[in-house]
């Protein structure tokens, strides 16, 4: 149908359009043409009424999403957990990329402040009433849902340390662990957040690994949070689509990784059936372990007071689900409806 290239929409930081060139890459070795469309994402657009009407939410994604519809582009690149669990209406998923790092980081500027972290010999020391590191999840061949109900914090000495942060979701892990510390906040696309950090007296910020390194910008004083879980979808780049468009969709299948997509999808239904919306301190990391997926997820207090964390592991038949099963046991433990509550109320 199209000889036009494909055209691709994306925000214009650095790493959007690396990303946004990723695709056109993997669209060239399937012998499709494609250009890139720059947008700001912030853009003085004047849709404002259509938008709750056509279901647009997503401060990153609504642009994109408004182009698409307007059909002056064709797909838009986007990193996934940035994009709203529930796609505006008219629009389809395409294809989700192989995932890079799911990890979150911690980039510093001095060695001491490790130990002060609790990172000693190249370890993380655990927190009273901390389980295993999410990033080596306990190998057992199949288990319902162990509950741990971290209520407990990392303890160490005392003196003042500043973590800057705009994320709910990191704010509330790290406090979670470290209750003393001071939160600045950090706004930003990652080059710019980067600099403020270098020029300022803070400790050290937390950054998606995915992010830095996909951009060659992670620098040397960093180290894998192993301890946090991250934001669904960390990691990973959706391509998007509109709901007719059968030659767009086609175009991309030769890059869609179902495993990956299955893992994102597992953690976006349980972030869903939790709650909807972006910036929520409820974090899922799912996995592929020998045909079974297995997921961790936990919800925070945002002040960090608590973090309730739920895993299960499921046979194939059952991957489809697992994510909003995992969420209605999380649901049942208690202080949870609680720290719903207040994430609610918080963000209303
Ligand atoms: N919310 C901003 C955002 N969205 C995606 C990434 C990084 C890439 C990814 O997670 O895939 C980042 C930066 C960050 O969290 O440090």
């Amino acid at each position: 149908m199209s000889s036009q290239p494909l055209r691709i929409g994306t925000r214009d930081s650095q790493l959007a359009v690396w990303q946004a060139t990723l695709v056109q890459d993997l669209l060239k070795t399937a012998g499709i043409a494609s250009e890139l469309v720059y947008m700001k994402s912030e853009g003085d657009i004047n849709l404002v009424t259509p938008l709750y009407e056509i279901g647009v939410t997503g401060v990153f994604t609504k642009v994109l999403d408004i182009a698409l519809l307007n059909n002056t582009i064709d797909i838009a690149v986007h990193s996934m957990k940035d994009v709203p669990t529930q796609l505006a209406n008219g629009l389809q998923q395409a294809a989700v990329l192989e995932r890079a790092s799911h990890k979150d980081i911690f980039v510093y500027k001095n060695d001491s402040d490790l130990e002060q972290l609790g990172f000693v010999n190249g370890q993380w020391a655990m927190g009273n009433g901390q389980s295993s590191m999410v990033n080596e999840p306990s190998t057992a061949a199949i288990h319902h849902s162990p509950l741990t109900i971290h209520d407990q914090p990392f303890t160490t000495h005392h003196s003042p340390f500043t973590l800057a942060t705009s994320s709910i979701r990191r704010i509330a892990q790290w406090k979670h662990r470290y209750p003393t510390h001071t939160i600045e906040n950090l706004r930003g696309n990652v080059n710019t957040r980067l600099r403020k950090v270098a020029e300022s007296n803070w400790n050290g910020a937390i950054f998606a690994g995915a992010g830095l390194e996909r951009i060659n910008l992670r620098p040397e004083k960093s180290i894998d949070l192993d301890w946090m879980l991250p934001a669904p979808a960390q990691g990973a780049i959706m391509v998007v689509c509109r709901k007719d468009d059968n030659y767009a969709f086609d175009a991309c299948q030769s890059f869609h990784h179902e495993h990956t997509a299955l893992c994102v999808k597992t953690e976006r239904d349980f972030l869903r059936t939790l709650m909807g919306g972006c910036s929520t301190p409820i974090s899922a990391l799912a996995q592929m372990r020998g045909g079974k997926v297995w997921l961790r997820g936990n919800i925070c207090a945002p002040d960090g007071s608590r973090m309730v964390e739920v895993e299960k592991e499921s046979a194939s038949e059952h991957s489809q689900t697992l994510g909003v099963l995992l969420a209605n046991e999380l649901l049942n433990q208690p202080y949870v409806n609680e720290i719903v509550q207040q994430v609610r109320n918080a963000k209303s």
